[in-house]
C-alpha cells in the first residue's frame, strides 16, 4: 500500500494527527422513500451518516474520525446522533442534497435493483480546502451525488496513510433536472472518469453488484483491492492475484438504504480492529445485515455492541498489526475466519431478536422515520 504522498517541493507539510484517526468525506442528505407512488418514509441519509454511526458503534477505542459533510440551511436532522457527534459545513445558499428512492413491489433479488434513486437537491461539492490540514490513518471517501471531486480525493490520498472508496462516489452521473422531480441516477465506466488515473494509489474500492460492470473489476483489482458486495448473499473480494467470498448473515430486511455504506463503515472498523481484509469483510458484512434490517440510519442495541467488541478484542489483532496503520495489508482469511463468523452469527441473533417486527414478506419498507429536528445551521 503506498505511503502518503508528498504535497509537493517546497510546500509545508500537513501535521500528522492522532495515531489512529480517520477521515470520513461526502454529504449528509435528506431520503425520501417511495413505495406504490406514496411516501413511506423521510429519513437521514448520505453514506456519510451510516458510516459516522458504524465507525461510532463498532471502532476500537483508540479510533477517531472526523467527518467533512456539506449541507444546506433546510438540513432537518442536525441532531440526529451522526450529524451532532460530526457537525456538517453549512452552505447557505444550497439545499441539502436529496434523494427519492422508488422502491418496487415485487421481491428484489440479490442482484437485480430494488430502488430507482432520483436526486432532487444537490449541495455543494466538497473541495480540497475543506479538509483538515492534518495527517490520517485512513480515509473514505462516501459521496452520494457527485461531491467528492476528483482533486477533492486526490487530496484525501495526500493526506491519507489508506483511502477507501465506494464506487457509487465516482461513477453516478446525472439526468436533465426536467419537470421538478428530480435528475435520474445513472452510471458512468470508471475507466473514462478522471478518477480512473487515481485507482492505483486507493487501497480499497468497493462497488455493489449493480455497479461492478461500470468499475471494471478485472482492471481495477491489479491497481487496489476491489470489493464487491452481493447484497444477501455476502460479498467477493478481489485482488492482484487472489480473491475470496465472505458468506452473509442473515437478516430481515425492511429499508436496503444504507446497506453498502454500512458494509464499508464495518469492513474499515475490521481493518482497525487488526483484521485481514477477508476477516474484515465478515464485520462489513455484519454491519450491511444490520442496515438492512431498520428503517434509515441503524441504531445498535448496546448489549449487541458490546457482544461484538468482545468478540473483536478476543480475536483481533493489537491495532499496531500492519494493516491500516502500516504500508501492506494482509487479504486472506485467517484460520480463525470461520469462528468470527460463528460468533458474529451469534450477535447478529442478538440484533434479530433486539429489532422491531418485520413486515409480511420481508421485503417491504417498514415505516416512517420523522425528522429528527427543525432545520437548524451548523
Ligand atoms: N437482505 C440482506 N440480508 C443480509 N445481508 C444483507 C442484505 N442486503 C445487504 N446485505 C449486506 O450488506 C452488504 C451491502 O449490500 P448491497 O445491497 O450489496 O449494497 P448496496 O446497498 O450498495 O446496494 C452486502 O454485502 C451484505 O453483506
Ligand atoms: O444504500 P447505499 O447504496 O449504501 O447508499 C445510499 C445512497 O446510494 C443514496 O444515494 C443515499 O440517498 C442513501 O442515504 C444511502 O447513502
Amino acid at each position: 500500500m503506498p505511503e502518503p504522498d508528498d504535497e509537493g517541493a517546497g510546500q509545508q507539510q500537513p501535521k500528522a494527527g492522532p495515531a489512529l484517526e480517520g477521515l470520513v468525506v461526502g454529504s449528509y442528505c435528506h431520503d425520501v422513500l417511495l413505495q406504490g407512488g406514496r411516501v413511506v418514509g423521510e429519513t437521514l441519509g448520505g453514506a456519510a451518516a451510516f458510516v459516522s454511526t458504524v465507525l461510532d458503534a463498532a471502532s476500537p477505542p483508540e479510533a477517531s474520525f472526523s467527518v467533512v459533510s456539506k449541507v444546506g440551511p433546510d438540513f432537518a436532522y442536525a441532531s440526529a446522533p451522526a450529524p451532532a457527534r460530526h457537525p456538517p459545513l453549512l452552505c447557505p445558499a444550497r439545499p441539502t442534497t436529496s434523494f427519492h428512492a422508488r422502491f418496487s413491489d415485487a421481491a428484489a433479488s440479490a442482484h437485480a435493483p430494488d430502488r430507482q434513486l432520483r436526486r432532487v437537491h444537490a449541495c455543494d461539492p466538497i473541495y480540497p480546502d475543506d479538509l483538515p490540514d492534518r495527517r490520517f490513518a485512513y480515509g473514505l471517501a462516501v459521496g452520494v451525488a457527485g461531491e467528492v471531486l476528483p482533486e477533492t480525493l486526490e487530496r484525501m490520498i495526500r493526506l491519507c496513510r489508506a483511502v477507501l472508496v465506494d464506487a457509487q462516489a465516482l461513477i453516478r452521473a446525472f439526468g436533465a433536472e426536467g419537470d421538478g422531480s428530480g435528475a435520474a441516477v445513472r452510471h458512468v465506466a470508471l475507466e473514462g472518469t478522471p478518477y480512473a488515473r487515481l485507482l492505483q494509489r486507493v487501497a480499497f474500492l468497493k462497488a455493489s453488484s449493480e455497479e461492478a460492470p461500470y468499475v471494471g473489476v478485472e482492471t481495477a483489482r491489479r491497481r487496489c483491492c476491489v470489493i464487491v458486495t452481493e447484497g444477501r448473499d455476502g460479498c467477493r473480494l478481489y485482488w492482484d492475484g487472489g480473491e475470496a467470498r465472505v458468506a452473509p448473515f442473515p437478516a430481515v430486511q425492511v429499508d436496503p438504504t444504507g446497506a453498502g455504506d454500512s458494509y464499508l463503515a464495518g469492513f474499515a472498523a475490521g481493518l482497525l480492529w487488526g483484521l485481514s481484509a477477508t476477516d474484515a469483510a465478515l464485520l462489513g458484512n455484519f454491519f450491511g445485515a444490520a442496515a438492512v434490517s431498520q428503517v434509515g440510519v441503524p441504531t445498535f442495541h448496546p448489549k449487541m455492541l458490546q457482544a461484538v467488541k468482545r468478540i473483536l478484542e478476543d480475536k483481533a489483532i493489537p491495532w499496531s498489526s500492519p494493516c491500516i496503520n502500516g504500508t501492506t495489508f494482509t487479504f486472506q482469511r485467517s484460520i480463525m475466519h470461520d469462528e468470527l463468523h460463528a460468533s458474529l452469527e451469534e450477535a447478529a441473533r442478538l440484533m434479530r431478536e433486539q429489532s422491531p417486527p418485520a413486515t409480511e414478506n420481508g421485503d417491504g419498507i417498514l415505516s416512517a422515520q420523522e425528522p429528527t429536528s427543525p432545520p437548524s445551521g451548523c
